[in-house]
């Protein structure tokens, strides 16, 4: 199986629109590939939280109209990344979509853990509630998006929920590189399952961002891993590899599921 990240430049010189047909004109040229990924809030920009009310769109809207016609076009499973969706009945929220290769919506992921602890998406945006996962042929994905990386239960919650490769599209910042490896390559290890974290290139919003689009297999190598540029990183995956790690390697099966509480 293989399949392609597309690691987008975000910047404010180009407005949303161009910067979807430009993607959408990415996604077509992947042919070739089973899978395609987009970034977090590459339309507007994971930072630039001073847009996010004015660029929110419906979840059918322009990004979902754009992605689902590129998705048919190229014949491909498109992860598209994330958007600022507005519930007509709810807060916004940072919501990934993934197509299948006719352009049908398949999934939709409200992220779970928002960024920004007194400030930023964690008061601007509302939290997801479910966990996701999309079977598609010879892998389960299971989603997640950025700053979710640093919560490893969400992921064992993912596993349960049968996922043996998690797809996180993410708008992470250079300062903290070193943490977007090491977590990426630490939810692989310990839940024996591919990680394809696409992250965005370039400066917005005054966030210079990291790059390093990074795909590790269930033992934790990395496959392949991109530089900070926009860049289409694309790699061959072994649907069998999950399962086989975990059947040789069998740590999932040594799991304690509810702790005794400590003794005083
Ligand atoms: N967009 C994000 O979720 C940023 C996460 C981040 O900067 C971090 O976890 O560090």
């Amino acid at each position: 199986m293989r399949a392609s990240l597309l690691q987008i430049d975000v910047n404010e010189d180009e407005s949303a629109n161009s910067r979807r047909e430009r993607v959408a004109s990415l996604v077509r040229a992947q042919q070739d590939s089973d899978l395609v990924v987009l970034p977090e809030l590459w339309p507007t920009g994971a930072w630039a939280y001073e847009g996010f009310a004015d660029e929110a769109e419906p979840l059918e809207g322009p990004t979902y109209e754009v992605m689902a016609k590129a998705a048919r076009d190229a014949g491909v499973w498109l992860h598209a990344g994330s958007f600022v969706e507005r519930d007509p009945e709810g807060p916004l929220y940072n919501t990934s979509l993934v197509f299948s290769p006719d352009g049908s919506l398949v999934a939709a992921y409200r992220k779970i853990h928002r960024f920004g602890f007194d400030g930023g998406e964690a008061v601007l945006l509302g939290a997801g509630q479910e966990l996701v996962t999309v079977p598609m042929p010879g892998l389960r994905l299971g989603l997640a998006t950025c700053y979710d990386l640093r919560f490893p239960e969400l992921f064992r919650g993912l596993v349960d929920a049968g996922a043996d490769a998690f797809v996180l599209p993410a708008g992470w910042p250079a300062r903290r590189r070193g943490h977007w490896t090491l977590l990426a390559r630490a939810r692989a290890v310990e839940n024996q399952a591919y990680v394809l974290a696409c992250g965005t290139a370039g400066t917005h919003a005054g966030v210079e961002q990291a790059g390093h689009s990074i795909v590790v297999d269930p033992w934790g190598e990395v496959l392949a891993e991109a530089g900070t540029g926009e860049e289409v990183l694309v790699v061959d995956l072994d649907p069998a590899l999950p399962g086989d790690t975990r059947e040789k390697f069998p740590v999932l099966k040594d799991r304690l599921l509810g702790f005794p509480a400590p003794r005083r």
